[in-house]
């Protein structure tokens, strides 16, 4: 881990964004600890999505600061930004990967944007990320069409983790899955966390995800952080959506089972 960069990975203050009259984050603020798993929580159209795609500077804001590992964040075609983007990877919703290349060359994609390596360097990357998210070298020639859903995340995980970044971003990441692969897939993010000492921002509606992975869950409601601490901290909250997203007739894994 960077020392220079300090506790936080990602400091936002005073956010805005809007489109047209729509004010979607709202004076929004939210620290993301070096290191942690942080969930992102908040109702479907609340701007999870929006913030995340903010923070990495592909949505102008109306206000506030960002930084991410210490560095102010601008528009995509700002220097501070395009500094900072090869410190992170982004897992898109539903994986988003380039239809007529290969899992291998999805893998590369990054590599061949950003640096000058040999065909033989490429591949032997390639290959030890394959390995990383726990798919063979032969998966590696396989195109999106031949991969099942969670081999798709395995391989968009392994693209975002391509340039060895320090933070991660992940849409959603086991939606689509069974509740075994979303399982698996929580533990490597959790391994990869672990043994890389990744920081995890995470937008996700997963409850088991929230409960078991997540160092500490954010949750999101009418444009602003309205509660943020480990699991059982948002179980006590008195926000009123925030107690009706993990009470509610959906969460029911999340009470205290009665002996
Ligand atoms: N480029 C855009 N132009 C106009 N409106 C947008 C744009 N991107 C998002 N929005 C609007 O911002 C709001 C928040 O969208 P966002 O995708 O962030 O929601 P979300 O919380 O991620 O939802 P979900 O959980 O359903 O994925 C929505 O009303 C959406 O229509």
């Amino acid at each position: 881990m960077d020392t220079s960069v300090g506790e936080f990975a990602i400091q936002v203050n005073d956010l805005v964004v809007g489109f047209g009259r729509r004010v979607v984050i709202n004076h929004l603020a939210l620290d993301v600890r070096c290191g942690e798993i942080l969930g992102l929580v908040g109702a479907s159209g609340g701007g999870k999505s929006v913030l995340m795609r903010t923070i990495i500077g592909l949505i102008p804001r109306r206000g506030g600061e960002i930084e991410v590992m210490g560095a102010k964040i601008g528009s995509t075609h700002d220097r501070g930004t395009q500094t900072v983007a090869g410190k992170w990877g982004i897992l898109f919703q539903q994986g988003a990967l380039f239809s007529s290349l290969t899992a291998r060359q999805n893998i590369q994609f990054p590599l061949r944007e950003n640096l000058v390596l040999s065909d033989a360097l490429l591949d032997e990357i390639a290959t030890a990320k394959l390995e990383m998210v726990g798919l063979t070298p032969e998966d590696g020639d396989k195109f999106p069409s031949e991969l099942s859903g969670g081999m798709t995340k395995r391989v968009a995980l392994a693209r975002a983790l391509a340039l060895d970044p320090a933070i991660v971003f992940l849409d959603e990441p086991t939606s689509g899955l069974d509740p075994i692969a979303a399982g698996d897939f929580d533990a490597l993010i959790k391994t990869l966390q672990k043994t890389l000492g990744l920081t995890v921002f995470m937008v996700t509606h997963d409850l088991a995800s929230l409960n078991t992975i997540c160092d500490r869950v954010a949750a999101l409601a009418d444009g602003k952080i309205v509660a943020i601490g480990p699991m059982r901290e948002l179980l006590q909250s008195e926000h009123p959506w925030v107690r009706a997203y993990f009470h509610g007739k959906r969460s029911l894994m999340l009470q205290p089972k009665a002996s």
